[in-house]
């Protein structure tokens, strides 16, 4: 059975240690960072979502600002609810909860963004910042940031190593693949074009699984011995479960899991490391505003 990267708990320590900061920021500058969260419609995976960003800033003493806007809203509301919140100096962090509805423009919205609130980091000159590798970054994605950070904390070394990463979303497959990259890994991007899918996927020392299709992943696919994270979060019907269904990741687990060195659980892997990475950003963010980094 290979080693399982607890994301539960990593995600715990670093969420102890940004409630430590914040009570060091608050005590030297009496304001706390605030984050500002938009639900746009009821989804209720969106809904779930927010609420659990909300209750982890709450824990370690951000300050949360949220704003609901029906499924009808049109662009230019949220747009002004955007700007309402890039003027407001007690929100250091904006999040848009993605996906919006099919009428909106989301790269108008994600752009509206001020670039040193973007906590998401899905605007496009932060985007374009992670990937010249630039002298001055500004916010990681959360995902792919939790992605490094699980493999660094787990020990995994990165540089040389071949890095096979399946997915190429602007929010996780893209970002991530662009970070093995800063740190020497030798990557390879697929996607649903890609021949000879499980061979490829074989041939990584990491894999980074990042499609949205419920245990696509078999034993097959994965070199003996490699680590994988797995950031699909996908819900199955599940007749056992009182709420009708229960959440997969992108590779089964079972099937997978005597065959990998290392191995992140769904849930419990990847997901918590995004809420985790999420309140890192908005402290940043807050310790910049404050002049304190
Ligand atoms: N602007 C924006 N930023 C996001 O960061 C963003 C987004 N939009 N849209 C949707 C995705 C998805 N996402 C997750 C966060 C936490 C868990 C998480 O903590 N999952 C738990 C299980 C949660 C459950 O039980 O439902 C786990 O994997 O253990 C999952 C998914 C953030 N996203």
């Amino acid at each position: 059975m290979a080693k399982l990267i607890d994301g539960k708990a990593i995600a715990a320590t670093i969420r102890e240690e940004i409630r430590v900061e914040v009570r060091k920021i608050e005590a030297s500058v009496g304001k706390v960072p605030g984050l500002a969260t938009v639900l746009v419609g009821n989804r209720t995976d969106s809904t779930t979502y927010v609420r659990m960003k909300r209750k982890a800033c709450e824990e370690v003493g951000i300050e949360s600002f949220h704003v609901e806007l029906p499924e009808s809203v049109s662009e230019e509301e949220l747009l002004n609810c955007v700007e309402r919140f890039n003027a407001d100096p007690a929100v250091h962090g904006i999040l848009v909860q993605l996906p919006l509805p099919k009428h909106i423009d989301e790269e108008r919205i994600l752009s509206a963004i001020s670039v040193e609130k973007d906590v998401d980091g899905f605007h496009p000159l932060n985007i374009g910042r992670l990937a010249m590798k630039s002298r001055t970054p500004r916010f990681v994605p959360c995902t792919p940031r939790g992605c490094i950070e699980l493999l660094v904390r787990s020990n995994v070394n990165i540089e040389g190593k071949c890095a096979v990463v399946l997915g190429r979303s602007n929010i996780v497959g893209l970002p991530v693949s662009l970070l093995l990259l800063h740190r020497n890994a030798t990557v390879i991007i697929c996607h649903s074009k890609t021949q000879e899918l499980p061979s490829v996927c074989r041939q990584g020392d990491i894999l980074i699984a990042a499609v949205g299709r419920a245990n696509m992943v078999k034993r097959d696919w994965i070199k003996p011995g490699a680590v994988v994270i797995d950031v699909g979060i996908n819900s199955i019907p599940d007749a056992s479960k009182k709420s009708g269904y229960r959440l997969v990741g992108d590779v089964d687990f079972d099937d997978c899991k005597d065959v990998c060195g290392m191995i992140t659980p769904v849930p419990g892997g990847t997901g918590p490391m995004t809420i985790a990475m999420l309140l890192r950003n908005c402290c940043d963010s807050a310790k910049e505003a404050f002049g304190l980094s």
